[in-house]
């Protein structure tokens, strides 16, 4: 793929028409790079999760250029977009299983979109991503069966198991407590490490903010700092690029 994962200029969206009208987005820049963490934050209201479903293509942009794994999004149709979303993986705040399905059935499903695959390489590879997030002894279960944060790892292993290139998270850890969140928001920063897929976070829980590359703050729609698409030497401290953050070096 030529270019970065996302590729963001100038992206400005509002809701609303005529007197109703109100901009959310300002303005915004943003890279991310093969392989890179970001996490996005700042005050509830001020633009993430609109930012993050527009990378996603899950609502159509309105100014800007937004390119998405080397796909221009700006003008682009619902056809463009959800060949886009296809090849994006999600996860949400709540896991949104199928509470009928076992666990890998659920991640089994996300292969489905493929039609190349059959059901029991579909449901053979499942197996594999589940044991690679740690729930081996629990493929045949129902979500219901299993804690929340057990959930959002099956979650992890449905965002992962078609190999994307790109991970959007929209709060991961927010039903979770600290212990289970920091073990799933780790596991999908090693997993996806380890693949080179980005990711792109948003969270306001100051308490993962250490698994990213580089920390975006936005505030009142615009990127106030660290969207530079610099990507920290290896092994340094995370969140540098966060205000108030250590100094580099
Ligand atoms: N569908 C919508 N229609 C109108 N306004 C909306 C809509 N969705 C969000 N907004 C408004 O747009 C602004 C940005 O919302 P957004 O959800 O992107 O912020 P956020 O930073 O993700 O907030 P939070 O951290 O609370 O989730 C907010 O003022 C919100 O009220």
């Amino acid at each position: 793929m030529l270019g970065d994962p996302i590729e963001l200029e100038s992206v400005t969206y509002a809701y609303g028409d005529g007197a109703l009208r109100r901009e959310v987005l300002r303005d915004v820049a943003l890279r991310v790079a093969p392989g890179e963490i970001v996490i996005l934050t700042g005050p509830s209201g001020s633009g993430k999760t609109t930012l993050l479903t527009l990378v996603g293509a899950l609502r159509a942009a309105q100014a800007g250029s937004l390119r998405v794994l080397g796909q221009e999004l700006a003008g682009a149709g619902e056809g463009v977009r959800v060949s886009l979303r296809q090849r994006i993986g999600f996860i949400f705040q709540s896991h949104n299983l199928l509470g009928f399905l076992t666990a890998r059935q659920n991640v089994a499903m996300a292969l489905e979109l493929d039609g190349a695959i059959e059901e029991r390489a579909r449901l053979a590879r499942a197996g594999e991503m589940m044991a690679a997030v740690g729930l081996a002894e629990h493929t045949e279960k129902l979500p219901g069966q299993l804690s929340g944060g057990q959930r959002q790892r099956v979650a992890v292993a449905r965002a992962l198991v078609h190999a994307p290139s790109l991970v959007l998270a929209d709060e991961p850890t927010a039903a979770l407590d600290r212990a289970s969140g920091g073990e799933v928001v780790r596991l999908l920063r090693d997993l996806a490490r380890s693949r080179g897929t980005a990711i792109l976070l948003v969270t306001h829980d100051p308490r993962i903010l250490d698994v990213a590359d580089r920390i975006v703050m936005m505030e009142d729609g615009r990127v106030v700092s660290g969207s530079a698409a610099s990507v920290l030497p290896a092994g340094a401290p995370a969140g540098l690029a966060a205000p108030g953050g250590a100094p580099r070096g």
